[in-house]
């Protein structure tokens, strides 16, 4: 019954293990109506991931990449089809549920960082947490934690607007992870930084994903998707190709 599993079953304490899924995608669908006129977004797109995946997501504009990345992320529903993350039905669980899920296991990491520019690094990280009502001593040591995971653990009580973009994303990626999230959605999420910062935080991400983290990362740049063990091409709302990445 996926409309109050949610709600009913208590949250597991980490990711799941490998071999398993991440979540499982099949048949997905997404029809806007706009001003009487009809987009097929996405028209039956079908993909699974298993946990310690890293995926990269491309397509030309329009494709529906942004239209999965909402799906993907709890943002939105489709408008048929499943998505099956920990082994519910996403599609079929209210807006309370879905918000739920997204706050506690979705870890986004944005092309702009979304940092709040009143907190410092340390307070940033923290934010997902509420959800976990993880508070004191424990937020602080584990925020700490993931803040020397990704570099910066001097840097604990610098703003954003005192660390450089590269610095910014690191932030945003251990806020990520702090509610041990199922996978991390990156959406773009070298496209602010140069090329020197770009791969600095992809090596960053690669480091993540050695340590067991399913990474799923929307990008249309080649170099970024290079990175990623599997790529998935969409192309007018469908897969076009679905490979592992040669190295
Ligand atoms: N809210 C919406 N209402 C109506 N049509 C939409 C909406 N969002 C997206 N679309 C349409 O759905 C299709 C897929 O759009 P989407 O934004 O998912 O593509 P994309 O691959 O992310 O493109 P880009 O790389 O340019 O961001 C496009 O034809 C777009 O115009």
């Amino acid at each position: 019954m996926p409309s109050e599993s949610f709600q009913s079953q208590p949250e597991p304490q980490s990711n799941p293990t490998s071999k398993e899924f991440a979540f499982r995608v099949q048949d997905l669908h997404r029809t806007y109506f706009l001003k009487g006129e009809t987009v097929h977004a996405l028209r039956g797109v079908t993909f699974d991931v298993l946990a310690g995946e890293y995926i990269a997501i491309m397509g030309p504009s329009g494709s529906g990449k942004s239209t999965l990345l909402n799906v993907l992320g709890c943002l939105d529903r489709p408008t048929s089809g499943s998505y099956l993350l920990a082994g519910d039905d996403v599609a079929q669980i209210n807006d309370f549920q879905l918000s739920r899920i997204r706050g506690r296991r979705i870890g986004f990491v944005f092309q702009s960082y979304n940092l709040l520019q009143q907190l410092n690094v340390l307070e940033n990280i923290k934010v997902p947490l509420q959800y976990q009502g993880l508070i004191g001593k424990d937020a602080i040591a584990k925020c700490s934690d993931l803040a020397k995971q990704v570099g910066l653990g001097d840097r604990l009580y610098h703003r954003p607007t005192e660390l450089s973009g590269g610095q910014q994303q690191r932030v945003a990626i251990a806020r990520s992870l702090a509610n041990d999230p199922y996978f991390i959605l990156a959406d773009e999420a070298t496209g602010n930084l140069d090329s020197k910062t770009t791969h600095e935080v992809l090596d960053l991400f690669q480091a993540l994903n050695d340590d067991g983290k399913t990474i799923v990362m929307i990008t249309h740049e080649d170099e970024v998707a290079e990175r990623a063990k599997r790529v998935i091409r969409l192309r007018d709302g469908l897969i076009e190709s679905d490979e592992v990445n040669q190295k």
